[in-house]
């Protein structure tokens, strides 16, 4: 029995002499024209902390390293994808399954907002609908050949990211916390849900955790001194990255234009999603 065992039988996957119950096996297979490689969930304990800022961000970065690269937008009650990439066109489909949109630079997106009618309907759903909506994006849509799938996690650790980390391979996680969730008990529920889903959490980035001025280029932490690398040892996550708050990523993110983004905050996620440990 592992140090960290829960108990939960029916959704642990490891063989052990303590075993009570059979696992549930609710894994759902891709779509038969889907090859995907490595799947990884962008997750956040609240709302508005920036989680689809960096699942594009790093979508860009891998896009830019020459992945094949998509992004399923799982935040079906907020998606917020397709607007930071300009993308207004609807997704198309045929007998086959659905087909993704392309972003200019060429990463395939899968969006509710691609789907309905007008981008500001509002999605009064209740969880299993959004929950077997997010399934179809994995077993419905011809995502084709993609390096690294990153999915945009609704927030916080209910129905909706159950449901995805129990039907769809995910092979590692990023949390993305503001300055004032690392210093609660937020950030320490979503490692808790990822351990008891055994995915590994892979990076652990602080939003808005600074700002430079402008003139001099001093960095300001306005909302108090950082506390990820604490937390980081805490749950022995080794890999941290710290995105400060910029007006430019705002306006990028507001016009359509994410995929021009400047900058390295995110370069050693990269690095470690290109590494051997992955
Ligand atoms: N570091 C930053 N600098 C400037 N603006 C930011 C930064 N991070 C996020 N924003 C802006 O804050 C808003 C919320 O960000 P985002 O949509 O990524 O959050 P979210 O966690 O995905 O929210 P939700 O879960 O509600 O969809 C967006 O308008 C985004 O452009």
């Amino acid at each position: 029995m592992s140090e960290e065992c829960t108990h939960e039988c029916s959704t642990c996957g490891s063989s052990c002499s303590e075993r009570t119950q059979e696992q549930t096996n609710f894994r759902e297979k891709p779509h038969e024209l889907s090859n995907i490689k490595k799947v990884i969930g962008v997750v956040s304990g609240k709302g508005g902390v920036g989680k689809s800022l960096v699942t594009s961000m790093l979508a860009v970065l891998t896009k830019r390293s020459n992945y094949q690269t998509a992004i399923l937008d799982a935040d079906i009650t907020g998606p917020s994808i397709p607007k930071s990439f300009g993308l207004h066109e609807k997704a198309s489909g045929s007998e086959l399954g659905l087909y993704p949109v392309k972003t200019k630079t060429g990463i395939s997106v899968m969006s509710l907002n691609l789907l309905t009618e007008n981008e500001t309907d509002p999605v009064i759903w209740r969880g299993p609908i959004i929950a077997g909506t997010v399934k179809q994006f994995w077993t419905d849509v011809i995502w084709g050949d993609v390096d690294y799938m990153f999915i945009d996690m609704p927030p916080g650790t209910g129905d909706v990211p159950l449901t995805v980390f129990q039907s769809i391979p995910v092979d590692g996680l990023i949390i993305v916390a503001s300055p004032q969730e690392l210093v609660g008990m937020i950030v320490e529920k979503a490692v808790n849900m990822a351990q008891m889903m055994h995915i590994p959490v892979l990076a652990l980035v602080e939003n808005m955790s600074y700002v430079t001025c402008p003139d001099c280029g001093k960095e300001y932490y306005v909302f108090g001194e950082s506390h990820i690398d604490a937390i980081a040892k805490k749950f022995g996550i080794s890999t941290i990255a710290k995105l400060p708050i910029d007006p430019k990523l705002a306006a990028a993110c507001d016009s359509g234009m994410i995929e021009l983004f400047d900058g390295n905050w995110l370069n050693n996620i990269m690095k470690l999603l290109e590494s051997e440990e992955m």
